[in-house]
């Protein structure tokens, strides 16, 4: 077997450890010296990175026209055959900053040589959704530069039968996680002497996130196969020590390619998303999110995100009580309910989406540990036992096209995970903003998210300020509503909604397992933003009566409207991107363009006419409402 990467991570002889020193002394010289390079090199194209001709059409064909910073610096070393760490703000570019060279190495291979036994490229990332993401995106460019290289996600999931399958073409790239690899392994459907011959580039995506999910072991096993000569790239949004435990286990003398550290504080959120709060308490949270959707204060495509499986169906009961069609994505639906769901909604066919990210897992258990002292509820229970998916990550690294507003109905646990959701809008060329409803029990975690946001020297600076556009006039008018409307919202209601969703959601992955197979492209099989109660709305409740508007906040809805049509984007979201749009936000700060440390500042203080506790005040619009 061929010499291997593996490296002991306590490793205590001092020869190593003065090697050690040295290569970090090599490595910090590298991070200032790519630092310092970054402002000489702003601005270059893509042909100025010496990209194959045929890529460049393909991304052309794509609208992609200007590399991203992270691009434009990561590129050039990882065609030198560098191993790389590039830690970059969410949204940024980090798939073709590696996905590009990476295919350009391989461009080189192809044709003529005799294929080879294993992939030459693994590709490992944290989820199943992030698997079939970066596998849509390597195909697309491969059909489109034309050229005979073959590309396969494989996961754990995956019937023995198919895995073999899929391998059997002998491809050259593997999209997969790492939990999968063993498995191959196990199953002998890949063979770990094949992979040391052949294993020219490994990439670790989302790597923040790899060993948080669980991955350590199986990366441990992966590592042992990997050959020393095999270029090693990580690729990262957040820096974290797991990033460095996976750096030292696996990249040999790396060029790290980083943001300063100053700078990346102060910016861990794209600049040209506003991010707004609301303080509420935990029972006012329903009646707040009818207001902000059903006055149409903030603009569609709308992610929202809650902590709990059970929490995003009584939301969607609600909303739907008032005419308000959303769909579900959690952990506990089928692998193909989800990427269709994803699907759909990045096409635009529905602008509502309640998303339960990763902490769900944790939550889940909690909320079993609850259903314990409930006779009922594990009665419902031993009927119907959902399981969640080990491989599900929602939030990390999804690429939600065209999402213009994040709000968080239920805080993040987390700083890294309100960074990671905020990260799903203000993507590419776009702008967005997020809107946050706090709790009293959930403010001691959003001050700790204020402060990091804005930094050890400016503390007291308000990156989150009071959402202006909605008066406290505007929401209790829908007060008695949603009041009323939320009680008929029961326990039993829910469950049985989830339960019943669920039970559709097999059946449609089934369908869409088949549909896949034959018609990937065709999304208007199966809708996910159905009904869940058997009533219509009611009319009066669907349509709020002009006598309860409140004129103020009326005028804020006129004006989310027409920025809305400015920005093309006044039915469904799913179409091309208008110009006037991105005019605009290349001008303004854009996340693709602040890699830099000098990328632009967001507005930190809240406007005339906030309040600090996160209420909008009850009177005149100010300057900042038009703007928001
Ligand atoms: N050079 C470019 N010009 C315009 N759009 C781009 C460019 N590069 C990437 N994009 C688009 O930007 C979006 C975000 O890219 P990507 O998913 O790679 O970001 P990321 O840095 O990996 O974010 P995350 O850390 O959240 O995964 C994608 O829709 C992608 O197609």
């Amino acid at each position: 077997m061929a010499n291997t990467k593996e490296k002991p991570v306590d490793d205590v002889n001092p020869e190593v450890k003065e090697a050690e020193k040295a290569e970090e002394v090599e490595e910090q010289r590298d991070v200032i010296e790519k630092e310092e390079e970054e402002e000489e090199e702003k601005d270059k194209s893509f042909e100025e990175l010496r990209l194959d001709p045929r890529l460049i059409r393909a991304l052309t064909k794509k609208g992609i026209e200007k590399p991203t910073p992270i691009q434009q610096t990561a590129i050039p070393f990882i065609l030198e055959g560098k191993d790389v760490v590039a830690k970059a703000k969410t949204g940024s570019g980090k798939t073709l900053a590696y996905l590009l060279p990476l295919l350009q190495k391989l461009f080189s291979d192809c044709g003529s040589k005799k294929k080879k036994p294993a992939p030459s490229a693994f590709i490992l990332v944290p989820s199943r959704e992030l698997c079939q993401q970066v596998y849509a995106e390597v195909s697309s460019l491969i059909e489109l530069c034309r050229v005979q290289i073959k590309a396969v996600q494989l996961t754990s999931s995956m019937p023995l039968s198919d895995m073999r399958n899929a391998l059997a073409g002998l491809p050259e790239i593997l999209v997969t996680t790492p939990a999968c690899i063993p498995k191959c392994f196990a199953d002998g459907v890949l063979d770990p002497a094949a992979i040391s011959d052949s294993l020219e580039i490994l990439v670790l995506d989302e790597a923040d996130l790899l060993l948080s999910y669980g991955y350590e072991d199986n990366l441990r096993s992966v590592t042992s196969i990997v050959p020393r000569r095999c270029q090693c790239l990580l690729m990262s949004a957040t820096t974290s020590s797991d990033v460095e435990k996976l750096k030292k286990l696996i990249l040999h003398n790396p060029v790290v390619l980083t943001l300063q550290e100053g700078a990346d504080k102060e910016e861990p959120v794209p600049s040209n998303v506003q991010q707004f709060w609301i303080s509420c308490s935990a029972q006012d949270k329903l009646l707040h999110i009818l207001a902000l959707l059903k006055l149409e204060v903030v603009q569609k495509k709308i992610l929202i995100f809650i902590n709990t499986i059970d929490m995003g169906f009584k939301l969607k009961l609600f909303l739907e009580k008032f005419g308000i069609k959303t769909a579900i994505l959690n952990g506990e639906l089928p692998q193909n309910s989800r990427l269709h769901i994803l699907e759909q909604f990045n096409a635009g066919l529905f602008d509502y989406l309640i998303a339960t990210d990763d902490n769900s897992q944790q939550t889940k258990a909690k909320e079993e540990a609850k259903d314990e002292d409930n006779k009922e509820k594990t009665k419902n229970k031993r009927r119907f036992k959902p399981k969640l998916d080990a491989e599900f990550g929602v939030v990390r690294g999804i690429d939600f096209k065209k999402v213009h507003t994040v709000i968080n109905y239920d805080m993040p646990q987390s700083v890294t995970g309100y960074i990671h959701r905020i990260g799903r809008t203000g993507r590419a060329y776009s702008s967005g903003s997020s809107v946050s409803l706090v709790s009293p029990d959930e403010m001691e975690g959003f001050e700790e998210i204020k402060s990091f946001l804005a930094g050890e020297d400016d503390k007291d600076s308000d990156v989150i300020t009071p959402f202006p556009l909605l008066t406290e006039n505007a929401v209790e008018s829908l007060r008695y509503r949603a009041e009323d409307v939320a009680k008929s919202v029961t326990k039993i209601a829910v469950r049985e909604s989830r339960a019943q969703d669920l039970r559709n959601e097999i059946i449609n992955s089934e369908k869409l397992k088949s549909h896949f197979e034959a018609n990937p492209r065709d999304l208007d099989l199966l809708k996910h933003d159905k009904l869940l109660s058997k009533t219509a709305p009611a009319p009066h409740l669907k349509d709020i009566p002009e006598y309860l508007v409140d004129p103020k906040t009326q005028e804020a809805s006129n004006m989310v409207k027409l920025a809305r049509a400015a920005m093309g984007n006044s039915r469904r979201s799913g179409g091309g991107r208008n110009n006037a749009n991105k005019k605009r936000s290349r001008k303004g700060g854009d996340p693709l363009k602040t890699f830099s440390a000098n990328g632009s500042k967001r507005r930190r203080s809240g406007g005339v006419g906030q309040k600090k506790d996160g209420k909008g005040s009850s009177d005149g619009l100010t300057k900042k409402q038009r703007t928001a």
